[in-house]
C-alpha cells in the first residue's frame, strides 16, 4: 500500500511513473505542473486550459486519510460503491437506463457502509469483482471527517470561484479506488477542481474540438458524455477520426490539485501497483457567459450539439427515430 502522506516525494514519483502506465496509439504532451502561486496559473485558468497545481494545501487537512481512517471515521452510513468485474468503470446515468433495456452494463453500483466497502477490498482475490466507492460527501459522515473538511482551503479555492466568475460549488465527490480502477473518456459539464489525497492516478485529457475523434454516446442514451470508443482496441471502420486524436497527459500525486476545465475530455488511471487511491473532486457551475463571441469555442458548438439532440429527441417523442431522422438531415447534405 503506498503511503499518502505528503511526506513522500511527489514531485519524484510523478516524474518515474509514466513508464509503468498503459501506452496507447495517440500521442500526448504533458500538462503543465506549476505552483500554485505561479504567475502563469491565471491566465491558463481564464483560458480554460488544464493545469496541476502544487502547494495548494486545498485538501491538506485530509492527508491523513486512508481505508483505516475512513473505516473508523466517516460513520455507519452508505455509500455508492461502483463494482466491475474487468477494471473499467464507464459511468452511466440510471434515468436513461429505462430507453435502453437490452443493454449490457459493464459495472453495476450499490449501496452499502464504508466498512463493508473495506471488508471487500480487504478480501479481494484474482479474479473477484474490483470495487470503487463514488460517493458525494454530505453531513451524514462522521463528525472527524466534517472536520477535515471544514479544514479544506476554503478560502483559496472560494477566491478562484469568484475570480473566474464560476457558479455554485455544486459537489464534492468522493472517490476511494482500488489499484488499477479506470474511469474510461468522458466529459462533464462542470468546472472542476480534482484534489489528489493518496496514491497517484494517471489522466489522459483531449480538448473539447476533439469531440469529432472521440464519438460520443447520444444524449438520451445512459452512457452520455462517454466516449464509444475501446481505447484498448478502436473499432476504427466506426470511428476513423480516433486516429487524429490527440490529447495531454500527466500524473497527479498527494497534494496535487488538477484544474480540469469544463468540457474538457478526460480519462482516469489509478496507476497501478501503488495502491488505493483517494481523491475529492470540486465541481462548479459554469459561470454565465457574459456575451457571446465568434467564432463559437468549440464548448460552445458542444452544448449546441447537445441541446439539438435533446430538441428532436423530445420534439420527435421517441429516440429510436433520431437516427433516422439526423442521418435523414446530414448524409447527402451536409457532406
Ligand atoms: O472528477 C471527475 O470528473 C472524474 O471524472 C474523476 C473520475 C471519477 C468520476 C466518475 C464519474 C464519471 C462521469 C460522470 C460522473 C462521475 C475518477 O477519478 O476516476
Ligand atoms: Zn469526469
Amino acid at each position: 500500500m503506498a503511503t499518502n502522506g505528503w511526506k513522500e516525494n511527489v514531485e519524484e514519483t510523478v516524474r518515474n511513473i509514466p513508464r509503468e502506465v498503459k501506452q496507447y496509439s495517440f500521442q500526448t504532451e504533458p500538462i503543465p505542473r506549476l505552483k500554485y502561486n505561479d504567475p502563469e496559473v491565471e491566465a491558463l485558468i481564464r483560458n480554460e486550459r488544464p493545469v496541476i497545481l502544487t502547494d495548494t494545501d486545498l485538501v491538506k487537512s485530509a492527508q491523513h486519510w486512508n481505508l483505516d481512517y475512513l473505516y473508523s471515521n466517516i460513520g455507519s452510513g452508505k455509500h455508492t460503491v461502483y463494482s466491475s468485474f474487468k477494471n473499467k468503470f464507464l459511468y452511466y446515468d440510471d434515468k436513461k437506463l429505462p430507453n435502453f433495456p437490452n443493454l449490457v452494463l459493464q459495472t453495476n453500483h450499490e449501496e452499502m457502509t464504508f466498512q463493508e466497502f473495506t471488508e471487500k477490498v480487504r478480501n479481494h482475490k484474482t479474479g473477484d469483482k474490483i470495487y470503487y466507492l463514488q460517493q458525494a460527501l454530505n453531513d451524514s459522515v462522521g463528525k472527524s471527517i466534517v472536520v477535515d473538511f471544514v479544514k479544506f482551503n476554503w478560502s483559496w479555492i472560494t477566491e478562484q470561484q469568484k475570480k473566474y466568475k464560476w457558479g455554485a460549488l455544486t459537489s464534492n465527490l468522493l472517490l476511494v479506488g482500488m489499484d488499477g480502477v479506470i474511469t474510461p473518456a468522458h466529459y462533464d459539464e462542470q468546472q472542476n477542481f480534482f484534489a489528489q489525497i493518496g496514491g497517484y492516478k494517471r489522466f489522459l485529457l483531449f480538448d473539447p474540438s476533439m469531440f469529432e475523434c472521440l464519438y460520443p454516446f447520444p444524449v438520451y442514451h445512459p452512457h452520455d458524455r462517454q466516449s464509444q470508443v475501446d481505447f484498448d482496441s478502436p473499432d476504427l471502420r466506426r470511428f476513423p477520426k480516433f486516429q487524429d486524436l490527440r490529447g495531454y497527459e500527466a500524473i497527479v500525486g498527494p497534494g496535487d490539485v488538477l484544474y480540469l476545465p469544463i468540457y474538457w475530455w478526460h480519462q482516469v488511471e489509478s496507476v497501478p501497483n501503488r495502491g488505493m487511491t483517494f481523491s475529492v473532486n470540486f465541481w462548479y457551475k459554469s459561470g454565465s457567459d457574459e456575451k457571446i463571441s465568434y467564432p463559437l469555442k468549440p464548448q460552445q458548438k458542444v452544448a449546441m450539439m447537445r441541446n439539438i439532440e435533446k430538441m428532436v429527441t423530445s420534439a420527435i417523442n421517441n429516440h429510436e427515430e433520431v437516427p433516422h431522422l439526423m442521418r435523414t438531415m446530414v448524409l447527402g447534405r451536409y457532406t
